[in-house]
C-alpha cells in the first residue's frame, strides 16, 4: 500500500509505516503524477485536494486532513467518488486557545488591561472556542458564545446573537470557512461590521483568512478607523496583503495550531480512522514519539499581581510577541509567508509544564489554563 503524506505531517513515518510504503511530498508544490498511485493520501492545510490533484489516482481508498479545518478538501468531489475522508477535529484546539490567551495577556500588559473587567465574544464555540472558554473561565474573564449551527442543534450552553457579540471589548472568530448554506462564514466580518467596531475594542482572527474583509480591512486602517488587531490568518496565503501588518498589533503567519502536541494529535487522529478502515489494531500513540519538553516545570512568582503571575506562567511556554516580531521583520520580503510556516520552531503546550503552587489562591487558574500542578 502507498501511503502519500504530506512532509509537514509529523511523525507520518513512525504511524504509518507499518501499513505500507510511506511517500512523501511537499504541499503547495504537489503535482497529479506525483502521487497518482497513491492508496491513501494524507495532507495539511497546504495541499488543496481536488479533482485536478487526485483525479487520475484510481486507487485512492482514503484522504485525510491532519488539520481541524478542512476547507482546502474539495468533499464534494470525495464523496461523488465514494471516497472515505476525515479531518482532525479537535487537533489543536488547546493549541488555538493557547495562542488567544497569550495574546491576551500580551494587550494586556501594553495597554494595562485588567482582563477580569474585559468581556469577550466568541464566535464559533466549536473545539477551538470551547477550549478558549474555559481558559477564560479559569482567569475569571466573562465571555459570550455566539454559534447559531450549535444552537439550534441543541447544545444547552447559552448563545447570543452578533450584535451582543459586538458589543464585547474582544471578539475572538473561531468558526471554518464555509461558503454556502444557512450561516456562511466568508466575509462574516464585512466592510459593514468591521466598521462599526470601535478603536478600542480587539478583533482576534484564528481561524481563516476569508472570514474576515482583508481590503475592507485595509480600507479601515487607511482611514485611521480600526479596532485593535490580532491576526494569525490572512485572505490569500501565502500571499497575504502584507499592507495590513503594520496595522495589527500582533500579526503571525498561520501558527496559532502550531504546537507539537496539536500537529503530531492531527496525524494520530488520521492514524486512528485509517486503522479503523483498514480493520487494523491501534498500536502507536501520540506519547510513544513526543520529546521531554525544553521546560517542565515553572515556578509561580507569588510576589506578583495575579494577572500579572499567571500572564509570566503563560510566557514562560508561549511567547506570541516572539512570534509576532519575527513575522513582522520578515513579511514583506516575497516567500517568507511560507518559510515562517515551515521552518517555525514548533511550540509545547501549556500541559507539558508543571506549576509549583504551594497552596497559592491561583491553584485552580492554574490548571484551568491548562498547565499540571505540584504543591509541594
Ligand atoms: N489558525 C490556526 O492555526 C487554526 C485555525 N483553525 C480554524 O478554526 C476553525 C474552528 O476550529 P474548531 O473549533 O476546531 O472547529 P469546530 O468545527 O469544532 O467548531 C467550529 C464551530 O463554528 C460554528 N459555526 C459555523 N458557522 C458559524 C457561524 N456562521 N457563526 C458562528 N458559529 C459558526 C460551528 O457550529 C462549530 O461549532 C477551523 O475550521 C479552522 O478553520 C483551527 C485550528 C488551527
Ligand atoms: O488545523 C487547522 O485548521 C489549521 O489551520 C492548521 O493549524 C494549519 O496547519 P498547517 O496545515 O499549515 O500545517
Amino acid at each position: 500500500m502507498k501511503i502519500y503524506c504530506e512532509d509537514s505531517l509529523l511523525y507520518a513515518t513512525e504511524f504509518f509505516c507499518d501499513w505500507g510504503e510511506v511517500c512523501l511530498f511537499s504541499g503547495r508544490s504537489v503535482k497529479p503524477e506525483d502521487i497518482q498511485d497513491a492508496d491513501v493520501l494524507l495532507v495539511r492545510s497546504t495541499t488543496t485536494v481536488n479533482q485536478s490533484l487526485i483525479g487520475k489516482c484510481e486507487k485512492l481508498q482514503f484522504v485525510g486532513t491532519g488539520t481541524a479545518g478542512f476547507n482546502h478538501l474539495g468533499t464534494d468531489y470525495l464523496d461523488h467518488r465514494r471516497i472515505p475522508w476525515s479531518a482532525a477535529p479537535g487537533c489543536n484546539a488547546q493549541a488555538v486557545a493557547e495562542y488567544v490567551i497569550s495574546a491576551l495577556f500580551a494587550q494586556a500588559q501594553k495597554f494595562n488591561w485588567q482582563l477580569s473587567e474585559k468581556r469577550v465574544g466568541i464566535v464559533g464555540a466549536g473545539q477551538v472556542g470551547t477550549a478558549l472558554s474555559q481558559k477564560l473561565e479559569a482567569l475569571g474573564v466573562d465571555y459570550l458564545l455566539c454559534d447559531p449551527p450549535l444552537a439550534e442543534s441543541g447544545d444547552r450552553r447559552a448563545f447570543v446573537d452578533m450584535p451582543d457579540i459586538m458589543a464585547c471589548d474582544i471578539i475572538s472568530l473561531h468558526v471554518p470557512l464555509i461558503e454556502t448554506g444557512p450561516y456562511p462564514t466568508r466575509h462574516l466580518f464585512d466592510g459593514t461590521l468591521l466598521a462599526s467596531l470601535d478603536q478600542q475594542q480587539l478583533l482576534i482572527n484564528a481561524c481563516r483568512g476569508e472570514v474576515v474583509d482583508n481590503q475592507a480591512l485595509l480600507d479601515l486602517c487607511r482611514a485611521g478607523s480600526q479596532p485593535l488587531l490580532v491576526m494569525d490568518v490572512w485572505e490569500n496565503e501565502p500571499d497575504i496583503c502584507a499592507e495590513l501588518v503594520p496595522y495589527t498589533q500582533l500579526g503571525t503567519a498561520h501558527i496559532a495550531g502550531h504546537t507539537l502536541e496539536g500537529k503530531a494529535r492531527g496525524t494520530e487522529i488520521l492514524y486512528q480512522h485509517l486503522a479503523g478502515l483498514l480493520n487494523k489494531p491501534v498500536v502507536h500513540k501520540l506519547a510513544d514519539f513526543l520529546p521531554k519538553p525544553d521546560v517542565s516545570e515553572l515556578a509561580l512568582q507569588r510576589s506578583l499581581p495575579s494577572q500579572q503571575a499567571l500572564g509570566e506562567l503563560v510566557f514562560a511556554i508561549y511567547d506570541i510577541r516572539r512570534d509576532d516580531a519575527d513575522f513582522r521583520a520578515r513579511v514583506t520580503t516575497p516567500g517568507q509567508f511560507e518559510y515562517i510556516r515551515k521552518h517555525y520552531a514548533i511550540r509545547r503546550e501549556f500541559a507539558c509544564a508543571a506549576v509549583s503552587t504551594g497552596n497559592s489562591a491561583m491553584t485552580e487558574a492554574i490548571l484551568g489554563l491548562g498547565f499540571s500542578v505540584y504543591t509541594s
